[in-house]
């Protein structure tokens, strides 16, 4: 990292004890100098926290054979070096802290007698310290804890002039506003009825209270009905006095943010949504996701868990990342986007059967989930698709998108630099295998499932495709042909395993750009109703198979937690469409014995 010039040091009084606290323009860094046990190392500093043996006795014998190595190395080693070494092994042990500067969430004063100034939360100073060091400062940062999850923690530091802790504040707000990318305005909409019904007291107890801290002012509407918010989003919403959107709900609350602001930003631009080759214009505007759903994929799959102070956090620092998002259309007519899974067959008849258990809360997927598994239908019908060739990654890789993918940046780029070349064949229904570069495949389904990201939830840790990302610009087709019950068993539980869900005879998975459906029995244009159109084909289906275990002809498809109109659709990616105020899945620190945060 390169060194960045210190803009305040000062000896500052924290717990009782005597720090040097420090802070350039990445870091904040405080470090115990001095206490009446311990003698304060002379000048001996090193980046990151030595981690090593615990107790004093393996200290000395592992600082002893790193000196010995040295000794015989480089003939360096003497008794100050090695002394300098284990005073700082010693002093340094749980005592030094370092937070970034862009994961520092707020500063306030302190008024030393009567409590907090700015912020009305109230604390007590110890008397001590009232006594030597009558001024103080708090630093409230992000601290990473188990899973994933982030929560804000504080400090508080006390100085003996008021104009150094003055000093103090006034440079690290001037830090602050410095990060750009961090939001001040934000239009936040709750849906009072997503998952177990929380949404307005998760925001008001758990979210508010941190916008609050962090200085965000928030224009809160509480939406009435369905598609409320995507309206809004649509035609009312004053967009530009805005730095972001933010959704207190679940993946279907998210699906609206993404229509109204997609469709409000096509429409801004020019850009007709109906013809299925359109490049779409990305969205400026990011969406956040407080997750108070069923499912929560979205945020599970993006930040790691679905944790509301979690998300919080990551929109308060003002995190990006950009996603995929599908469109999906029939017959050049603009049905819906999709940002996780577009499921026909299983996960289809799952959703239509769940729909009407909507009282029994996110309980009703697993209900409905073993009804369907028992039903066992499949459906009939040709899959053709355009396989991503020229891309980085593949649906088997062992590696996982995550936070700062290089697959998702390589791919990106690949695609705004030379976007992939819209094949004009009709990849009709054929029984050639390859069409102008197009794969056709026809079959008997129990799920046709197309994962534009891994679809990870808490249902499912791992997804349904592990290894698809983010925001490469391709989705993952899983094709899962007849099977027998118990077959259809293993695949589904090892979504829930350590164990590979595709391989397995029956199941096919593959990266794609665009894909198209046509079930065997096509409807016509003007028969619309799917439910009735099922029904009325069921018994022509039986009079050609006289065996059948009387499949009905359709499915439905499930877009992103909705039932589509069509069972023949088309769906292509349009790379990096949007983006989100979260930075992907961060690899776990390996704790150690160190305490969080980063220590330095
Ligand atoms: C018999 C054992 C079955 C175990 C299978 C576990 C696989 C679970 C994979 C679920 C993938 C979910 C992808 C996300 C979909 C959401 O958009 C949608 C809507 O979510 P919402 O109700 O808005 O939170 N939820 C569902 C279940 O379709
Ligand atoms: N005020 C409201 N009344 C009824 N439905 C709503 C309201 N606000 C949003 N919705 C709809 O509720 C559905 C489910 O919301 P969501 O937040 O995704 O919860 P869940 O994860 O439980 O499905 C969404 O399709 C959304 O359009
Ligand atoms: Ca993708």
């Amino acid at each position: 990292m390169e060194k960045q010039p210190r803009l305040l040091a000062s000896q500052l009084l924290l717990k009782n004890s005597l720090f040097e606290v420090s802070l350039n323009r990445v870091l904040l860094t405080w470090k115990e100098i001095a206490t009446k046990k311990k003698r304060v190392s002379g000048g001996i500093h090193h980046p990151f926290k030595v981690a090593g043996p615990r107790s004093a006795a393996a200290a000395l014998a592992w600082i002893a054979s790193l000196c010995r190595v040295n000794w015989m190395a480089h003939n360096l080693a003497s008794e100050f070096f090695f002394m300098s070494w284990l005073t700082f092994f010693i002093t340094s042990h749980g005592t030094s802290h370092g937070v970034s500067v862009s994961e520092i969430l707020a500063v306030r004063e302190l008024d030393v007698d009567c409590g907090t100034k700015d912020d009305g939360r109230w604390q007590k100073m110890p008397q001590k310290s009232t006594e030597a060091y009558p001024y103080a400062f708090t630093v409230s940062y992000v601290e990473r804890a188990w899973q994933h999850r982030w929560r804000c923690s504080d400090v508080t530091f006390h100085c003996l002039e008021g104009a150094l802790c003055q000093q103090w504040v006034q440079t690290i707000r001037e830090q602050l506003t410095a990060l750009t990318s961090r939001p001040k305005h934000l239009l936040v909409y709750i849906n009072p009825y997503g998952g177990k019904q929380q949404g307005e007291r998760i925001y008001e107890q758990k979210v508010a209270p941190l916008f609050t801290l962090a200085s965000i002012s928030t224009h809160v509407i509480v939406t009435e009905h369905a598609n409320h918010a995507r309206d809004h989003l649509r035609t009312e919403a004053e967009l530009k006095k805005y730095d972001g959107v933010v959704c207190v709900g679940g993946d279907g609350m998210f699906s609206e943010m993404v229509h109204g602001l997609v469709s409000r930003t096509q429409r801004d631009n020019g850009v007709d949504q109906n013809s299925p080759e359109e490049k779409l214009v990305p969205c400026t505007l990011r969406i956040g996701i407080i997750p108070a759903g069923s499912t929560d994929c979205i945020c599970y799959a993006t930040v790691g868990i679905n944790d509301p102070v979690t998300s919080a956090l990551h929109i308060i620092v003002g995190d990006a990342q950009p996603m995929d998002v599908c469109s999906v259309h029939h017959n050049n007519t603009f049905l819906r986007y999709s940002v996780s899974l577009l499921g026909y067959g299983f996960y289809g008849d799952m959703l239509a059967d769940s729909e009407r258990k909507r009282w029994m809360g996110p309980a009703r997927y697993d209900f409905s989930g073993f009804k369907t598994f028992l039903t066992h239908h499949y459906y009939e019908g040709t899959v053709s698709f355009l396989p991503a060739t020229d891309i980085l990654g593949t649906p088997r890789d062992k590696t996982r998108c995550r936070a700062g993918c290089f697959i998702c940046q390589h791919n990106g780029q690949l695609y705004s630099e030379d976007a992939p070349e819209i094949c004009e064949t009709d990849p009709d229904v054929s029984d050639s295998e390859y069409k102008g570069g197009w794969r056709v495949i026809r079959g008997k389904f129990l799920a046709i499932n197309a994962a534009s990201m891994s679809c990870a939830c808490p249902r499912s840790p791992k997804g349904l495709s592990p290894a698809a990302h983010l925001a490469d610009g391709t989705t993952d087709l899983i094709l899962v042909r007849k099977c027998s019950r118990f077959n259809f068993l293993r695949h589904l539980l090892r979504h829930t395993s350590k164990y590979d869900q595709f391989d397995m005879t029956f199941v096919e998975v593959h990266r794609v750009r665009r894909f198209r459906f046509t079930p065997r029995y096509c409807q016509s244009d003007s028969e619309l109703d799917l439910r009735e159109n099922g029904k009325r084909l069921f018994s022509q289906i039986c009079r050609d198979h006289p065996a059948c275990s009387c499949s009905p002809a359709y499915s439905s498809w499930n877009c992103d937690g909705e039932i589509l109109p069509h069972a023949a659709i088309e769906v292509g990616v349009h790379c990096q469409l949007i983006k989100l105020f979260v930075r992907g899945i961060e690899e776990q620190p390996v704790f150690e014995d160190l305490p969080s945060p980063c220590v330095v």
